[in-house]
């Protein structure tokens, strides 16, 4: 059997829907070029998408995998989580490489960037939908004549079956800023992360990789070039707080992001590129 790539809508949105040779299902939007579903081959549905999300091409998309860039959440002057979630991305290629799909989405910067933003920029983003895992890649391009400094994030949401019998492994002894405590740098002491309360903690410098563990289903969580991990979940009092967040369904996700938080400097026609792959284990 071939692959099928559709192009589609999903709640109004101009969308791509994608099954793979192999049964692997993915539906991405080009509103905010965020993947908003997938589905291994063979299994069940990784990633959280709120039903309440607005779906009106102005408010970003709440689930699946948003982009942030050039601010992470409210570490600027710009709209929190920065000006590419809440933009239209055109697809840029669509291919079927060894049963696998690759689709690259791209997004520029134009006269309403430039009015929020003044740098010249040029993004893609590569997905690779197959078998047991998606990749996702990154890659930022300063089109513009002088060096310009960016945060960003593929921030993921992903889908547990009860958030407290998740245990998040691979963060013991990492140093991390605890936004539920105004950004005290502290130390994970623990062999897994259980949420039980709101948790949003930037974990500096997370190179090593990362396994989910959901109720007795696995995920390994790698990256390349971000050097961080961010933690997020809203809890009862978060969650009740966002329209766009049914009022329980925090006990359906976990956001675990890969990102680079503290500003990196892109020099003119300069590239960086950050990596992220989500694998399904035993
Ligand atoms: O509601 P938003 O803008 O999508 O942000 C959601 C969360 O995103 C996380 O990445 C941040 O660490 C949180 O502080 C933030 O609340």
């Amino acid at each position: 059997m071939k692959s099928l790539i559709t192009q589609t809508t999903f709640h109004g949105l101009p969308a791509i829907q994608v099954r793979t040779a192999d049964g692997a299902e993915a539906t991405v939007s080009l509103f905010g070029g965020q993947v908003l579903h997938w589905q291994p081959a063979g299994g069940r549905p990784w990633l959280y998408l709120s039903e309440q999300s607005a779906f009106d091409g102005k408010h970003a998309i709440r689930g699946g995998v948003p982009v942030c860039f050039p601010q992470f959440a409210a570490q600027g002057d710009l709209p929190r989580h920065g000006l590419v979630r809440t933009r239209p991305w055109r697809l840029i290629d669509q291919r079927e490489v060894d049963k696998q799909v690759m689709l690259t989405l791209g997004i520029d910067s134009d006269d309403d960037t430039l009015a929020l933003w003044p740098h010249l920029f040029a993004l893609e983003l590569t997905i690779n939908i197959g078998g047991a895992r998606l990749d996702m890649e990154l890659e930022i391009t300063n089109t513009g004549p002088d060096a310009f400094g960016f945060s960003a994030a593929l921030h993921t949401y992903l889908r547990v079956g009860e958030v407290e019998m998740a245990e998040l492994h691979g963060l013991k002894g990492l140093r991390y800023a605890d936004a539920c405590d105004g950004g005290t740098i502290k130390t994970d002491p623990m062999d897994m992360l259980r949420v039980d309360d709101p948790v949003d903690r930037i974990y500096a410098d997370a190179r090593r990789p990362l396994l989910l563990d959901d109720s007795g289903r696995h995920l390994q969580i790698e990256k390349e070039n971000f050097p961080d991990v961010v933690v997020w979940n809203p809890w009862e009092a978060g969650a009740a707080a966002l329209a766009d967040l049914p009022d329980r369904d925090f006990r359906r996700m976990l956001c675990v992001e890969a990102a680079a938080t503290a500003p990196i400097m892109l020099a003119a026609d300069a590239q960086w590129w950050g990596r992220q792959s989500l694998i399904v284990g035993d």
